[in-house]
């Protein structure tokens, strides 16, 4: 009992917490029915240290208190039922369901109309938004008749209903563009979560049981021998290439903002000195390198990825950031096999730019231990050239990838270094990795198997694959409370 009067508690301090830091910005709390606005002042607000961290004690908090007070039998039922929710999810944003709300206003709108509007079944419609009413993604607001709110108001797309209404589903995609940031977010989540990833899931159990080799759940699902990203290539792909390019730039949407800016969090872009090159490998869009870029425009940009992507990079750094274009301190460089071969070595091993940094964000966790190491080699093959050939050359990598902590206190493990994280843990009696209130390394580790064969790597298994590749783990900059979606950076030197 004592346990839980501590989880009530932690809620209610937390709410405290809220409470005053909202009233003396004299702001409103957000609450369910409020529609979801990231540039809103609220929202902000949402986003300093203390009411972040007070949000995440109360998620996990709440989330430790209900699997406490369920039946377990119906608590397993409903978590093993749960993949209704995610395909319920891509239906609705596909027919865009939460667009055609938005208009409908606070009254909502009665299944019959939306059906009639989706070109869709209404009952059916009715059945599948009840579903996300009960998990408090919109809301019944009278019998058959749904609205917003805030959780599905984050679904709405920027892009005019008509517009929407009228496209072929094709054309959908070609509208998906970087100047609609909550259009990307949708992408986003689509692409992360409740399309591909979505169907591969469920050929977990098959490739654990009866493997083959070389086969993920990927392969079965889709019935192909390519590799992830060579099934994206592929021209009736495209659309989810477009979506996987859009969607990586959103990702900045379910942090705070700057947050790669972040001292306690990050690598210190701010020391570089001017004519550093940053070489985003792997980089896409160079969604990453932009927001580093537009900070510091004495710094060099070098794009490595696809050839597929060069089209989709430019389109962003000329809407985003055209004089860098135009100073030609920003290049793409495009093969078919960029990340496993040495980067050109006329641009990097003789450079004589004062520091080459390294960027490898979601790179290494789509790939298995051998290959991570071979990319990482070809890295510090650079690093030794520009050793000899630049006198006092800096050369880094920097990884940023989620390092999943584990979910038990016990100090025994290898697998994260107490002394890194011990202040980033939740306060007893939560789950010391904050539980639900931070999923995503695990959804993600999920997913890094079931596309990639891959996985988010504990601490010491960077150190180890850094070291096999000549690479010294240096310094790492966790995240961790007051955020709680963000990333790693793990710095390395070459040894
Ligand atoms: C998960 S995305 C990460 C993109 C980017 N680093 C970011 O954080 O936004 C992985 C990237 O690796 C790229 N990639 C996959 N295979 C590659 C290869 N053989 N050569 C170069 N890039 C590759 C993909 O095209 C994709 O853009």
């Amino acid at each position: 009992m004592e346990q839980l009067r501590q989880l009530v508690s932690l809620i209610s301090t937390s709410l405290d917490t809220v409470e005053e830091v909202f009233s003396r910005h004299n702001l409103a709390v957000p609450t369910l029915d409020t529609a979801y606005d990231p540039a809103s002042p609220a929202e902000e607000l949402l986003s300093d240290p203390a009411v972040s961290t007070a949000l995440l004690t109360i998620v996990a908090a709440s989330g430790q208190l209900t699997a406490t007070f369920r039946k377990p039998t119906i608590a397993i039922l409903n978590a093993a039922a749960l993949f209704n929710v995610s395909a319920a999810i891509r239906t609705v944003s596909e027919l865009h369901v939460a667009n055609v709300l938005e208009e409908a206003g606070a009254q909502g709108m009665h299944a019959e109309e939306l059906g009639a509007i989706c070109k869709t079944d209404a009952l059916h419609t009715a059945r599948i938004l009840r579903l996300l009413a009960t998990h408090h993604i919109f809301n019944e607001v009278a019998p058959d008749t749904f609205g917003n709110n805030r959780i599905s108001s984050a679904l709405v797309k920027e892009h005019p209903l008509q517009d929407l209404l009228s496209s072929r589903r094709d054309d959908a995609f070609q509208m998906r563009s970087y100047e609609s940031e909550r259009t990307a977010f949708v992408d986003f989540l689509l692409g992360r979560s409740s399309e591909v990833p979505f169907k591969c899931a469920a050929y977990g159990l098959d490739t654990l049981i009866s493997p083959i080799p070389d086969q993920l759940p990927f392969n079965r699902a889709y019935r192909t021998t390519d590799t992830f990203y060579e099934w994206l290539s592929s021209s009736e792909n495209e659309h989810l290439r477009r979506r996987l390019d859009v969607g990586m730039r959103a990702t900045e949407q379910t942090r705070i903002r700057d947050e790669i800016f972040r001292a306690f969090l990050g690598f210190p872009w701010s020391n570089l000195p001017p004519g550093s090159i940053l070489v985003d490998v792997g980089g896409g869009v160079g969604s990453v390198t932009l927001q580093i870029a537009t900070r510091y425009p004495a710094l060099r940009v070098i794009v490595q990825d696809l050839e597929q992507v060069a089209e989709a990079a430019a389109e962003l750094w000329r809407l985003k950031f055209p004089s860098h274009i135009e100073n030609q301190m920003m290049e793409f460089q495009g093969t078919v096999s960029t990340i496993f071969s040495p980067p050109q070595p006329a641009t990097l091993s003789s450079s004589t730019s004062p520091a080459v940094i390294f960027v490898l964000r979601y790179i290494l966790h789509n790939w298995d231990d051998l290959r991570a190491i071979s990319i990482l080699k070809h890295l510090r093959a650079v690093a030794a050239t520009r050793k000899m050939s630049v006198k006092n050359a800096i050369t880094k990598v920097v990884i940023i990838e989620t390092v999943p902590a584990l979910a038990t206190r016990t100090r025994s493990s290898v697998h994260i270094d107490p002394e890194e994280t011990a202040e980033l843990r939740a306060p007893e009696p939560l789950l010391p990795n904050w539980g639900i209130a931070n999923t995503e390394a695990y959804f993600l580790d999920m997913a890094m198997h079931q596309l990639a064969g891959a996985r988010e790597r504990p601490l010491e298994s960077y150190r180890e694959i850094m070291r096999e590749a000549g690479w010294k783990l240096e310094s790492v900059f966790h995240g961790g409370p007051p955020v709680s979606w963000e990333l790693s950076h793990l710095v390395g030197d070459p040894m």
